[in-house]
């Protein structure tokens, strides 16, 4: 049976085996070959590429399916292309040579986060095109570099530039996580990452004075590190490589009608969704400060989170079944009827 299957690979699966493949690990992502491989893509799939160099060596690129009616607000489904790196030593197989075992479970650094979910977007609008459809509003696939270390020379320098305004977005789609159970976890909102580097040339303080609760505490925190930092000495200086503050979150009320399509396709096909603030961080941070709706999103249910994690994986029929999904959530976002001040 296993050899069957295996003989006749669903072509998407054997896709996302071969996006897996490529290097875009940090510290040194081999970004050529993603854009190498989206290039292909955007010729499969018969729509354009544009790249936008946000900083040297750092590419941004966008496929668009344009819309009937190219004047409405886009839907955008975002997706990165590096890896965190691996303890090789740790896997049970070459986490870039994206092993199937014999129960259909594909191993490979980015199987959840998130080069499954890049695939599946891709797939679910080869599908939807092949199938004669076409809808109102545009759908911009944006694929991005550095996630990973933090957005800067990504997402977060792209917000700020007149090409990310000039797709006029309405509504994004980013990552979410894997849930072991049946439901689909969603994500509205996240944690405001604070990553602090402290520059102490004398003693370094024990790890021991770790600060328990630091959400309640948040704005007074910064006042504690400048306090201990005075405390060791005038030499002693800290940065900040990440200090978001932005609380913005993005409405899940049913009279929202991004979110009323998003969640009565959902319903519609059966699938049950749970709600939460995102536990890390990703580059949906950046697009809520823009004032954008953006919800994230992997479609993993059956699945043990092991984003980051050795042996991180993916079952085959879970990801086609992601496909499916994608390909009635895109048509119903894709399709919301113009909202007040859009006509
Ligand atoms: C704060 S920058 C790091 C971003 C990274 N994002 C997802 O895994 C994370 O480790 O949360
Ligand atoms: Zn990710
Ligand atoms: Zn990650």
């Amino acid at each position: 049976m296993t050899d069957k299957r295996s003989l006749t690979e669903d072509p998407s699966v054997t896709l996302f085996r071969e996006y897996l493949r490529l290097k875009t690990v940090h510290p040194e992502p081999d970004y050529d070959a993603a854009l190498r491989f989206l290039e292909r893509m955007a010729e499969e799939l018969g729509l354009p590429i544009k790249k936008v160099e946000v900083c040297p060596g750092r590419v941004i690129a966008i496929i668009t399916w344009v819309g009937s009616r190219p004047e409405l607000k886009s839907v955008v489904l975002n997706s990165h292309t590096d890896v965190v790196p691996v303890y090789e030593e740790h896997w049970k197989y070459d986490p870039f040579a994206a092993v199937k075992d014999a129960d259909g479970n594909i191993y490979g650094r980015g199987s959840q986060d998130m080069k499954c979910v890049t695939i599946q977007y891709i797939e679910a609008i080869r599908r939807l095109k092949t199938a004669g459809k076409r809808f109102s509003r545009t759908i911009h696939l944006t694929f991005v570099p550095d996630e990973e270390v933090g957005g800067h020379k990504g997402m977060e320098t792209f917000v700020k530039l007149p090409e990310f305004h000039k797709l006029n977005i309405g509504f994004a789609l980013d990552e979410g996580l894997a849930n072991p159970t049946n439901a689909y976890t969603v994500f509205y909102g996240e944690r405001n990452p604070w990553w602090i580097t402290v520059h102490c040339p004398g003693s370094p303080g024990h790890g021991s004075r770790f600060v328990e609760n630091t959400a309640a505490e948040k704005l007074e925190f910064e006042e504690k590190i400048k306090a201990w930092c005075k405390e060791a000495g005038e030499d002693v200086t800290y940065d900040f490589a990440q200090k978001h503050m932005d609380q913005n979150f993005t409405c899940t009320e049913e009279s929202d009608p991004w979110w009323h399509a998003f969640s009565s396709t959902c319903k519609a096909i059966n699938m049950t969704v749970k709600k939460e603030i995102f536990p890390a961080a990703t580059d949906s941070r950046f697009i809520r400060e823009e004032g954008l709706p953006a919800i994230g999103f992997s479609p993993m249910n059956l699945t043990p989170i092991l984003l980051h994690d050795h042996n991180e994986y993916l079952n085959e029929q879970v990801f086609l079944r992601g496909i499916q999904v994608y390909e009635r959530l895109l048509p119903a976002l894709a399709s919301v009827p113009p909202l007040s001040g859009e006509e």
